[in-house]
């Protein structure tokens, strides 16, 4: 086990940087050791039920309190940008990967795709893509807008949070909470991949019924990193995104200063290989929601604000069975992407870095060529293998942004034509 990180889902952790750092018995003392400052970060509101609430405790060289005020940010155009406000067309939609970056870092990178209801409703979830090739030195990133779920399809990212350092690789994903302030490194000079931004309750693991205690992803093979800090007194860049808009400040300081800390409003990471992955060994396919690494509910039970589902690794057993997904049509509307590899019911156009749309009661499921397929296999064993899709469901329907809607596919509903038509007897 590594020592830099600490094992289990939403652990009451404590961590310090500095022995001696981290008060004992009590959260706020009159004078907290070395003169640093006490500062309460709330992820739920203060009276959530005890199962449910997450705050941590900050020990930091400076309060976050101490700093300018805000103003525009007017770079990364396409971060967060205005949501058109036309009238959406029912339509199935689909990207291929975007190009890699060209002198941009994560922050500057971003383009937001998909949104579904405005950070003030509480609610929601939105879909970003990156592409960045330079690393953020003095510059960091909040998200007042909710917690951030990256998920990185091509070279590693180093996240420096407030809370301690994440080394994401592809095929890791990791969670930033809401108002945790970061900076990210490039260790392999370009990153791309994608970021969903939970407006609503926090991701959690999902419930299991019959499942039992164990299966899905286990809790402890979440880790959450120890207390990291840097002491730079220097300008730094503060970019915040707040009610869907970008805005920055300058402080003289780095805020990645926070020298021991506890609680259970944290960072994340989970390797999606350790997905404990339950399927079906008799017949049909199951609804993908057995495939759910994390969920944020609704206030509709049953019904999720997101889950976050993978289509991982696995083995297809199914007797008499059309073993890919099903024709279908939703109360949930989908997006999905590709990690890496190829994803069983579209044979191609979907490709690793791509993504898609199928909003409420959009009519999809298998391409032409994976129906044929599927349909005449052999139903012997089979693996699927080398492959890692996502799928982040949502209640709410998403809307594409304006850059989204200009650069999908011009012909994504090819991929269901032509059909041969059904013959009755006589
Ligand atoms: O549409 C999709 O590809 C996602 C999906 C996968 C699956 O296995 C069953 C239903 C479903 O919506
Ligand atoms: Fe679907």
């Amino acid at each position: 086990m590594s020592e830099d990180y600490i094992p289990g889902f939403g652990n009451h952790v404590s961590t310090e940087a500095v022995p001696g750092a981290l008060p004992i018995g009590r959260n706020s003392p009159q004078r907290p050791a070395f003169g640093l400052y006490a500062e309460q970060l709330s992820g739920t509101a203060f009276t959530a039920p005890r199962h449910e609430n997450r705050r941590s405790w900050l020990y930091r060289l400076r309060p976050t309190a101490e700093h300018p005020p805000f103003i525009r940010y007017e770079r990364a155009r396409k971060f967060a940008p205005e949501s058109g406000d036309t009238r959406l067309a029912p339509n199935r939609l689909r990207w291929d990967p975007q190009p890699m970056a060209t002198d941009v870092d994560l922050i500057d990178g971003m383009t937001t795709m998909l949104t579904n209801r405005p950070p003030a409703d509480l609610e929601g979830v939105a879909l970003h893509i990156y592409a960045a090739d330079r690393d953020m030195d003095a510059r960091v990133f909040q998200n007042a807008d909710g917690e951030l779920l990256f998920i990185p399809e091509q070279g590693r990212l180093t996240l420096l949070t407030e809370m301690g350092r994440i080394d994401l690789s592809p095929g890791q994903i990791a969670v930033v909470p809401r108002g945790v302030r970061f900076r990210a490194l490039l260790p392999d000079g370009t990153a791309r991949g994608y970021v969903a931004e939970n407006h609503g309750a926090l991701f959690r693991l999902p419930d299991l019924g019959p499942i039992g205690a164990n299966g899905l992803a286990n809790p402890r093979d979440f880790v959450t990193p120890v207390a990291w800090f840097e002491d730079r007194d220097e300008p730094f860049e503060v970019i915040q995104k707040f009610m869907g808009a970008l805005w920055m400040t300058t402080l003289d300081h780095s805020p990645l200063d926070v020298v021991a800390w506890h609680g259970n409003c944290a960072p994340y990471r989970y390797d999606l290989a350790r997905f404990n992955t339950i399927n079906t060994v008799s017949f049909d396919h199951p609804d993908p929601s057995i495939f759910t690494v994390l969920t944020s509910p609704s206030d509709v039970p049953g019904r999720a604000n997101a889950d976050f589902v993978i289509f991982p690794p696995r083995w297809m057993v199914a007797e008499d069975t059309f073993r890919p997904p099903w024709f279908h049509r939703n109360v949930m509307s989908e997006a999905m992407g590709l990690i890496h590899g190829a994803y069983d019911a579209k044979a191609e156009g979907f490709r690793p870095g791509g993504l898609s749309l199928h909003n409420l009661m959009a009519g999809h499921g298998p391409d032409v060529a994976t129906w044929e397929k599927a349909s005449a296999a052999d139903l012997k064993p089979h693996r699927i293998d080398g492959t890692m899709a996502f799928m982040v469901e949502s209640c709410w329907p998403y809307r594409p942004t304006p850059h989204a809607l200009a650069t999908a596919q011009p012909d994504y509903d090819a991929a269901w034509a032509p059909f041969p038509k059904a013959k009755l007897p006589g």
